[in-house]
């Protein structure tokens, strides 16, 4: 493929005093922002996961993907694309496993049983810590984003409004030499994306100019990707960005992805502050779960952008 790399933003929130109301948390605010408006997505470097967390993550997530399919179908889910996801004729090199709440530790200890009955204390920690400890990374971001639009006054409101969704996913390697698709383009729905990765790259981004190129992320560092979710409770002044994985080679990729979720039943309402002359109201209020459902239909995997079509005004 002739894709080019792309550059994204490196941010850096490894600083020991990274707190609000400095003069480094300005900078790193203004930084957040202004790659959220070009890009929807930019690389975070976040020394506070340790390595060994780094690495158990994967190892965690490669044997349960090596559980047998049976065992791993018991994670089912009443939410579209939230339980075990694989097999598709599509996609046939995807695999993704979703774990609802996972930062919380009784319900990553449930989930834990669903797939190994007789326990299995080591992979449930690093689950639960992972995400635990990445939700900070998520918590900071956003707490930028709500301060750069000056909507301090919805803070508490927006940071209540969500909960966590941990996301393990396997690209098993092609057939033959040729690059295949392992993800198709998408957006993501949610609120924020945190990804990382293992040294086998295949993400890339459509740029606003409707170029696809390759993130090829400094090993070690976070990519940050916003979703349809945020996009349109700031009324569009932060973007979405279309993504897609392409595989090649013949070593497996596996990522990991941590979505920060609207909570269930919670109304997605852009604030009056954002609506002006310049910039009308997009989207109407709704709530995720219906949009989610609408977004998995026919319609909503054909139709250009399945935000616009279910609650664009
Ligand atoms: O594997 C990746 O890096 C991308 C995953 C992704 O885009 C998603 O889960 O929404
Ligand atoms: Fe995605």
């Amino acid at each position: 493929m002739g894709s080019k790399n792309i550059n994204l933003p490196k941010i850096n929130f490894s600083h020991e005093d990274l707190k609000p109301d400095t003069l480094v948390w300005n900078q790193v605010k203004s930084q957040v922002y202004k790659a959220l408006v070009e890009y929807g997505c930019f690389e975070a470097s976040f020394d506070k996961i340790p390595i060994h967390l780094r690495k158990s993550i994967f190892e965690v997530s490669q044997e349960m993907f090596d559980l047998p399919l049976q065992t791993k179908l018991k994670n089912i889910s009443t939410k579209p694309f939230h339980g075990y996801v694989g097999q598709h004729q599509s996609v046939p090199l995807y695999e993704s496993m979703g774990i609802d709440d996972s930062n919380i530790p009784h319900k990553a200890e449930k989930f834990t049983q669903i797939l190994w009955p007789q326990g299995n204390p080591s992979f449930c920690k690093t689950i639960q810590s992972y995400s635990e400890q990445l939700s900070e990374l998520d918590q900071t971001i956003r707490r930028m984003i709500v301060e750069s639009l000056g909507l301090e006054k919805y803070m508490d409101e927006h940071m209540n409004s969500t909960n966590y969704l941990l996301r393990l996913i396997k690209y098993k390697t092609p057939q033959n030499s040729e690059t295949e698709m392992g993800l198709r383009a998408h957006t993501d729905t949610k609120i924020l994306t945190i990804l990382y990765q293992n040294h086998v790259n295949g993400l890339q981004l459509l740029t606003k100019d409707k170029q696809w190129k390759n993130i090829n992320p400094t090993a070690g560092t976070f990519t940050i990707i916003i979703g349809d979710s945020l996009h349109a409770w700031t009324n569009g002044r932060i973007h979405a960005p279309y993504h897609r994985v392409l595989i090649r080679g013949n070593e497996r990729r596996y990522s990991i992805g941590l979505f920060s979720t609207p909570k269930d039943g919670y109304t997605i309402t852009t604030p009056k502050e954002l609506i002006n002359e310049d910039h009308p109201l997009l989207f109407k209020p709704h709530k995720h779960l219906e949009f989610l459902t609408f977004r998995y239909t026919e319609e909503g995997m054909q139709c250009e952008s399945a935000l616009k079509t279910y609650c664009g005004v």
